[in-house]
């Protein structure tokens, strides 16, 4: 299995950088004084329980929402400084039920994720086939997004936001774009799984910086570079995710006694 080889690439190019970071909504404080540095060329996986703040915490450092308290620098820069239109360029969102209130053809879509980049129709024509077969979705180009089923959806909306982020030249590297996932495996199959981690694990290798919402730990944690649990208002583990997942971080995170396995290759399997 190919995890990520972030230790190995050196591309540890600081992002993103959270200080002191409080998330807040309604009147419930969810995180509290979130101190991260996110690298290029990481997969991060972010875990949790339910209403932790996870989607929460994605929004903040996507921009999408007002950051509460503290500090977020975007690439040395603050990310409050930074118009959504520049942003655009540099990261990318894949909300956890991402879709669109009309039912556009699936190639309108994925060529919308291109709109701020210039470059010649053929060019975006290219990308957009490359990505749609690296995600097997190169037969639903021609339909109705509306009428496609959950996981043939995620995997276009997840083909959506890495084209907002591929340089019109196939050869730029990746390192300072960052790209947000909120659980976007949840309604894929097995193979699709794979697929799906296998390629984001190539992305990271070109320097993309991936943050991922998953519930499924046994999935992503082969595969990601770096697994952080948030539970108790804030970061209890953050390491890789051989040493994160340990019983007694899963017990703080889940409230609930679970077992972790490892494999000859250290790998990590939690169980009920
Ligand atoms: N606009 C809002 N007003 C009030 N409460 C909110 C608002 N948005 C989110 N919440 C609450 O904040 C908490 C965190 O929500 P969030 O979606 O970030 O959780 P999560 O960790 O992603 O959960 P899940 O694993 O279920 O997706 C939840 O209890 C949710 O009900």
């Amino acid at each position: 299995m190919a995890r990520c080889n972030h230790a190995e690439s050196q591309k540890h190019e600081t992002l993103l950088t959270l200080i002191g970071v409080d998330v807040i909504r309604g009147k419930r404080q969810l995180l509290c004084n979130l101190n991260l540095v996110f690298n290029a060329g990481e997969f991060i996986a972010l875990a949790g329980e339910n209403g932790c703040g996870k989607s929460s915490l994605l929004t903040v450092i996507g921009g999408l929402a007002p950051l509460d308290k503290g500090t977020l620098l975007f690439n040395g820069e603050a990310l409050s400084e930074i118009g959504l239109r520049k942003l655009a360029n540099y990261r990318a969102v894949m909300a956890q039920s991402a879709s669109t209130p009309f039912g556009f053809v699936v190639d309108e879509i994925l060529q919308l994720a291109r709109h701020h980049i210039i470059e010649s129709p053929d060019n975006r024509h290219h990308i957009i086939g490359k990505i749609a077969e690296q995600f097997d979705i190169t037969h639903l180009l021609s339909r109705n997004i509306q009428t496609l089923s959950g996981g043939e959806r995620q995997r276009v909306f997840l083909s959506k936001a890495i084209l907002q982020l591929l340089p019109v030249n196939p050869k730029d590297s990746l390192v300072g774009k960052l790209l947000l996932l909120d659980e976007p495996t949840s309604a894929l199959d097995l193979r699709h799984q794979k697929l799906v981690m296998q390629q984001l694990v190539s992305l990271s290798n070109q320097g993309l910086c991936i943050v991922c919402v998953s519930h499924d730990l046994n999935l992503i944690s082969p595969y990601c570079s770096r697994m952080i649990l948030l539970a108790e208002q804030g970061c209890i583990a953050d390491d890789k995710p051989e040493n994160a997942l340990t019983i007694d971080t899963l017990a703080r995170c889940y409230h609930t006694q679970l077992n972790v396995i490892r494999n000859q290759e250290h790998d990590v399997f939690v169980t009920h």
